[in-house]
């Protein structure tokens, strides 16, 4: 069976198996050429989907980047646009992001930027990636100074999730991206929640529920980017989370994984809401009870808050020096609060200890 969410009125989301020889079909016809922007470690998914680019006449170049956040990097970008002028890449052209949240964030970016703007397709193949980052137009890459700090909303042609591919992730990925399917049922979806408190082997690997909660977290991203692509308001809430997510991945040097940090952020915005008066303790230890069953982490103790602070200021929803969580006032009623005492900040991450 194969899901088709879709995202606006601009593309749609496909989700299902034996999709990958599909990807030339969303090739524009005045395309001549694809960039396929991979790491090399997919060798299998992308013959595959180099057999169906060719298919529809287009000339595939080969766009090999390293592995997880060292893609996202200027110096990364820079080769691949070197790549383009040097094949000379026309408006008509494409770019395919093949691989995790990393790849298509910086395939997405490349393309953003280049003629100020070329059609791509994501082709997800880690969970993260089809739940969420492939999915929405958020693309980019981090600086020196934190987490994607350079991008554009720059919205895909179409994106594939053939889950087949999921069959070879290994556990701890699965679950960080899990971490954002865990994301849409406290902020939306609660039925998420309690397919995965029956279930929780599912938040570890694949099996009977993959495409259910796959497709939920899709359905939930589709209508809040529909109805705010450049994160006007309503689309802050994807961010839950991520305030303190982001910058312990900074803080780690990318070595704990994007979900790993967004579930200890969850914990913590789950701190600040019940420290608040927002959220009563069962809802703040569900957040615990269901991101440890995952086998994601919920405590950190490893920065001293000051530093984390820095990083927190450059959070894309901080005004001036005010700084903005996404928070819930309820099971799926998430709402901002807006610049937390330092009293407060310090005892929920005191908690995380
Ligand atoms: N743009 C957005 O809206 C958005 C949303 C969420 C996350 N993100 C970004 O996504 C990134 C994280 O993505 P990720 O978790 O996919 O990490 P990732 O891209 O680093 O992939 C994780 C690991 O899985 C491997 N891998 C990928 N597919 C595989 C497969 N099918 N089988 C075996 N191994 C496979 C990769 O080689 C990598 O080592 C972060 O940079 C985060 O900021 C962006
Ligand atoms: O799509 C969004 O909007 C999100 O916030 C989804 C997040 O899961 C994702 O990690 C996103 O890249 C974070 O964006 P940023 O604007 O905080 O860098
Ligand atoms: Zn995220």
């Amino acid at each position: 069976m194969t899901v088709r969410v879709r995202v606006g009125t601009a593309y749609d989301v496909l989700i299902g198996h034996d999709l990958l020889d599909s990807v030339g079909d969303l090739v524009p016809p005045a395309a001549t050429r694809a960039l396929v922007v991979h790491t090399g470690r997919l060798p299998a998914v992308v013959s595959v989907v180099r057999e169906s680019l060719q298919a529809k006449g287009v000339r595939v170049v080969d766009g090999l980047v390293p592995d997880a956040e060292a893609a996202k990097t200027i110096e990364v970008a820079a080769g691949l646009w070197g790549l383009l002028g040097s094949e000379s890449f026309t408006r008509t052209d494409v770019v395919v992001g093949v691989g995790g949240g990393t790849v298509t964030d910086l395939a997405g970016w490349v393309a953003a930027a280049w003629l100020r703007g070329v059609g791509f397709i994501n082709v997800p193949t880690t969970v993260l990636a089809m739940v969420d980052a492939a999915v929405g137009g958020k693309t980019g890459i981090n600086t020196a100074e934190g987490k994607n700090l350079v991008g554009a909303f720059h919205e895909p042609l179409g994106v594939i999730c053939d889950l087949d591919v999921l069959a070879g992730l290994p556990g701890a990925d699965f679950a960080a991206g899990m971490a954002e399917v865990i994301k849409a049922g406290f902020i939306d979806d609660p039925r998420i929640l309690e397919i995965l408190e029956t279930d929780p082997a599912a938040a570890r690997q694949v099996g009977p529920h993959t495409l259910e909660l796959i497709e939920r977290a899709v359905a939930m991203k589709g209508r809040v980017v529909s109805a705010d692509l450049r994160e006007a308001g309503l689309r802050e809430i994807l961010n839950y989370g991520h305030t303190l997510g982001h910058a312990i991945e900074q803080h780690s040097a990318y070595t704990m994984r994007h979900g790993e940090a967004v579930a200890i952020g969850m914990v913590f915005a789950a701190e600040l809401a019940h420290r608040s008066g927002l959220i009563d303790a069962a809802l703040l230890q569900r957040h615990r009870d269901i991101l440890t069953a995952a086998g994601l982490p919920t405590r950190y103790a490893d920065a001293p808050l000051d530093d984390l602070l820095v990083a927190m200021g450059r959070d894309k929803k901080t005004r001036g020096s005010t700084l903005r969580f996404v928070v819930l006032e309820g099971l799926a009623a998430p709402t901002r609060l807006v610049g937390p005492s330092e009293d407060l900040l310090r005892a929920a991450y005191a908690a995380l200890a």
